[in-house]
């Protein structure tokens, strides 16, 4: 549908557009229709709405009444307000026919209505019954419970999201705990080590060296224009799994339905990107199923031109207001990456930063409900990369204190684990330094598995009354320790969170819900935020303050049963208060271009938010 016969398309239309647009555009009349392809679109009041100008297959659209701009209108039709795109009541767009039950974007399928299977020319080619959004998720849901293997749930996600976008994200967003798993950790984890076999579709764009000098080209391949936010990865530390290459596409994918089902961006406004500069992964290199380039990776020089030529098309392309997601680079390139396109672009790096503002959030729920003060813990890290200096750079943002790696090793460290360098006698084993440093807190982040031995919880449990253990690793895998190891080791005691969801664990008479430190939690409402505000630049502040937004959800109720986190059914109302924290940060630095703020920022956030509900087509 999305490529319709450009040579009807009328002559005032400038060429490079030709190839996209609609071969005809119906703006008056209520059953229009371009007999060529199908393609209609439809003004609800056709009388007033006049189309004043179409690009690049969007439409803005004028109400000569008032003289008031519907703003750019997808005309695909898209259905969630932004300050730059509200809804307007007459401009919806939809195709026809077969090609409208082949365009994941408004297929209902079996829900489409006795009216609309009439007025969209769809008799006969659906079965005669009409059935609910409602039932299609019970449906849905039904099936995919069938699968005992968690990838082919996820093949079934996948497959939905191509079929009816509004289904899938409906399904998401109504069964988010249980189906969290299956699109994000620890399914995802596996998704990516065999993305070359399930391949089907692309899910984003891949940007790879052959495309040097061309990168603006690439992007405007891409078949949605108007992009609030995209999420780039070149896979070379994918979660705790390494170097996965070009198959590391599955995560800027897994984040990006992310922010549409937890932060209600819309679909169309985000695009998941993978630069693929090679793969230092041996095994990928000799799989005749990897879909990347078969060569090393490239570094240094080369490597940092294709991400500046990125970096500076993405901006060209879509504007100073672009949210870029720096997601699983190796340690060097991510804070290198950070470093240089914090102070240009609207840029945050989700492992140092959105993890880090996920753990303060989990730390300060734990400090409100435990008593006693950040500054009063001793925190010790295993794991000194991005996440590991990320949380104890926000941590000492918060309490001006300094984390624990030892100084002797100051020649050889990397820059960035430079000022969390400790006086202290270097220690073979991770017990020996718990019980030389006592630390109250203990946080993983070291991508490597069950390296919370009992010998260390054991250690945690009898220096500490309530142990504080994060095993932040991902996927499960790579878990420090299981929320079953922490909670036995520790006779109940512990107070545990990790990265990757556990199953509630019995012991004793207690029933112990683990929290998922996970920085799902924030990226979500952070960008919504970002976005709703037109934020230019991702400041620390923002992230104290989604921080703080996040650990302000959560209950008594929520921490008796074990958890430092609000339940995830809730997040969509957690987002919007995150997002509205974020926002009112950036009004406040005077980061925010979106003028004057709205005054309630919770409901405005909540107003923004992408719905997956089913529109008539009239
Ligand atoms: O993706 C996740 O679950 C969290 C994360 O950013 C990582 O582990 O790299
Ligand atoms: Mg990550």
């Amino acid at each position: 549908m999305r490529l319709n016969n450009p040579a009807s398309i009328s002559g005032s239309f400038p060429d490079k557009h030709r190839r996209i647009l609609p071969t005809r555009v119906v703006v008056a009349g209520s059953s229009n229709r371009d007999k060529s392809n199908g393609s209609l679109l439809m003004a609800t009041d056709e009388s007033t709405a006049t189309l004043k100008e179409m690009r690049d297959g969007y439409a803005e659209v004028v109400d000569p009444k008032s003289g008031v701009s519907g703003g750019v209108q997808d005309v695909y039709g898209e259905d969630t307000a932004t300050e730059d795109q509200p809804v307007t009541p007459w401009s919806v767009s939809v195709a026809s026919g077969y090609s409208l039950l082949r365009d994941p974007h408004h297929n209902k399928g079996l829900a489409f209505s006795e009216k609309e299977r009439n007025s969209h020319y769809l008799r006969g080619l659906l079965p005669p019954t009409v059935i609910s959004q409602e039932l299609q998720v019970k449906k849905m849901l039904h099936n995919i419970r069938q699968y005992q293997v968690p990838l082919q749930k996820y093949m079934a996600m996948m497959d939905l999201q191509e079929r009816n976008q509004k289904l899938f994200y409906k399904l998401l967003i109504d069964n988010v705990e249980e189906l969290l798993p299956i699109v994000y950790t620890p399914t995802v984890g596996e998704a990516c080590q065999k993305y070359g076999s399930i391949y089907s579709r692309p899910q984003g764009v891949f940007i790879s060296l052959k495309d040097k000098g061309k990168v603006l080209e690439v992007l405007r391949n891409w078949p949605e224009k108007n992009i609030q936010v995209i999420v780039v990865t070149d896979g070379e530390r994918i979660l705790g799994l390494g170097d996965l290459g070009c198959h590391g596409m599955g995560i800027p994918v897994g984040k990006l339905s992310l922010y549409t089902a937890l932060g209600g961006i819309r679909p169309s406004a985000c695009l998941p990107v993978t630069i693929d500069v090679g793969t230092n992964n041996e095994k990928l290199l000799d799989d005749e199923f990897y879909i990347g380039l078969r060569q090393k990776r490239a570094i240094g020089q080369e490597y940092a031109e294709l991400l500046h030529e990125f970096m500076t098309a993405v901006k060209q392309n879509y504007g100073e207001r672009i949210l870029i997601q720096f997601e699983d680079f190796a340690n060097h390139n991510a804070f290198d990456l950070l470093e240089k396109y914090g102070t240009t672009h609207l840029v945050f790096n989700d492992d140092i930063q959105g993890t880090a503002s996920v753990v303060l959030a989990g730390l300060i729920s734990a400090m409100k409900f435990l008593g006693g003060s950040l500054a009063d813990q001793r925190f010790l890290f295993l794991g000194a990369g991005e996440a590991g200096t990320g949380i104890a750079e926000l941590i000492a943002l918060e309490i001006s204190k300094q984390g624990l790696i030892v100084s002797s090793r100051l020649e050889s460290l990397q820059h960035f684990k430079k000022p969390w360098a400790h006086e202290h006698e270097p220690v073979k084993e991770l017990v020996d330094a718990v019980n030389a440093i006592k630390p109250t807190i203990l946080i993983g982040t070291s991508g490597q598995g069950r390296t919370f031995t009992k010998e260390v919880v054991e250690a945690m449990a009898s220096l500490n009354e309530k142990p504080i253990i994060f095993s932040l690793s991902n996927p499960t895998s790579q878990s420090e320790c299981t929320a079953e190891e922490a909670y036995t080791w520790s006779q109940g005691r512990a107070i545990f969170a990790s990265g990757s969801p556990f199953d509630p664990f019995e012991y004793g008479d207690n029933v112990f819900v683990p929290g998922q430190a996970n920085n799902a939690y924030i990226f979500p409402g952070l960008g919504l935020g970002l976005i709703m505000s037109g934020a230019i630049r991702v400041h620390d502040d923002m992230l104290l303050a989604a921080a703080e937004a996040l650990a302000g959800q959560v209950t008594q109720e929520n921490f008796d049963k074990g958890l430092l986190y609000p339940p995830f059914k809730n997040i969509r109302k957690i987002s919007a208060h995150i997002a509205a924290e974020v926002a009112a940060k950036a009004y406040e630095l005077g980061l925010a271009t979106r003028l004057p703020p709205p005054k309630d920022l919770v409901k405005y956030a909540e107003s923004c938010m992408y719905s997956p509900a089913y529109r008539t087509y009239r």
